[in-house]
């Protein structure tokens, strides 16, 4: 059965300096579905974020978010319903604890207080000490910072998940865990960006290669 249709890409296109990154891009992401993408570096993954959060505009082609074409106005809806964990972890400085303020300060985290127990569950999930709080976020190693964010981020149990590269830094097992976890999250629609081989074995997941000449046509 089909399910709602959240995002859609039509025949979206996007260059910068007179090269195309984008020619024709189609997708359709539907409510609570799973989406891999992968293809070589600089292939356009991190624009389809960027394109998605309103961050840069297309040339050609439409961007729709819940059936309407994205503007000024439900872009902010979005950006609401949205996580969005991109490839630099060093989003603020302070400690772990001066972070997690940091990001339920944002204007589009305020319906989410702050429930330390909660969070140190996930904490404990993804095998972080729960005095990784006091440390310096910036000292941490990268594994640990994809941690803390995956953990911070699942804590504001969002509807969007826009995730590039989340697992890169992971070992092996930790990475499995973390893609399944995420995976299990019935009610979350997910976009992730990884070349990491663990996520092709999983399922359930809609798996889109990017390459080839157009660079688009998916669906
Ligand atoms: N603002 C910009 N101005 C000029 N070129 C850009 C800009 N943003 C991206 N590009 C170029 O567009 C191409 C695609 O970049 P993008 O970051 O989407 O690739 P990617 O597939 O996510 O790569 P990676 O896997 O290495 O992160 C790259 O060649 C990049 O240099």
């Amino acid at each position: 059965m089909e399910g709602i249709i959240l995002i859609e890409f039509k025949n979206v296109s996007k260059k910068f300096q007179d090269k195309y990154i984008l020619r024709n891009f189609n997708l359709k992401v539907q409510e609570g579905s799973k989406t891999l993408i992968f293809g070589k570096s600089g292939i356009g993954k991190t624009t389809i974020f960027r394109l998605l959060l309103g961050f840069i505009k297309p040339d050609e082609g439409q961007l729709l978010y819940k059936n309407e074409e994205l503007n000024g106005k439900n872009v902010w809806d979005l950006r609401r319903d949205a996580v969005y964990i991109g490839q630099e972890l060093d989003i603020a400085d302070g400690t772990v604890r001066e972070i997690i303020r940091t990001i339920l300060n944002y204007k589009i985290n305020l319906k989410k207080s702050f429930n330390e127990s909660e969070l140190l569950k996930l904490f404990d999930f993804f095998e972080l000490h729960e005095n990784i709080l006091d440390k310096d976020f910036q000292s941490l190693s990268g594994g640990e910072k994809q941690r803390v964010l995956i953990s911070i981020f699942t804590f504001l149990n969002k509807k969007l998940y826009l995730l590039d590269e989340i697992t890169s830094s992971l070992d092996r097992e930790m990475k499995n865990k973390v893609i399944e976890y995420l995976l299990s999250k019935k009610e979350w629609t997910l976009i992730a960006i990884s070349h990491d081989q663990e996520w092709l074995n999983k399922e359930g997941l809609n798996i889109i290669e990017m390459g080839g000449n157009n660079n688009g046509t998916y669906n």
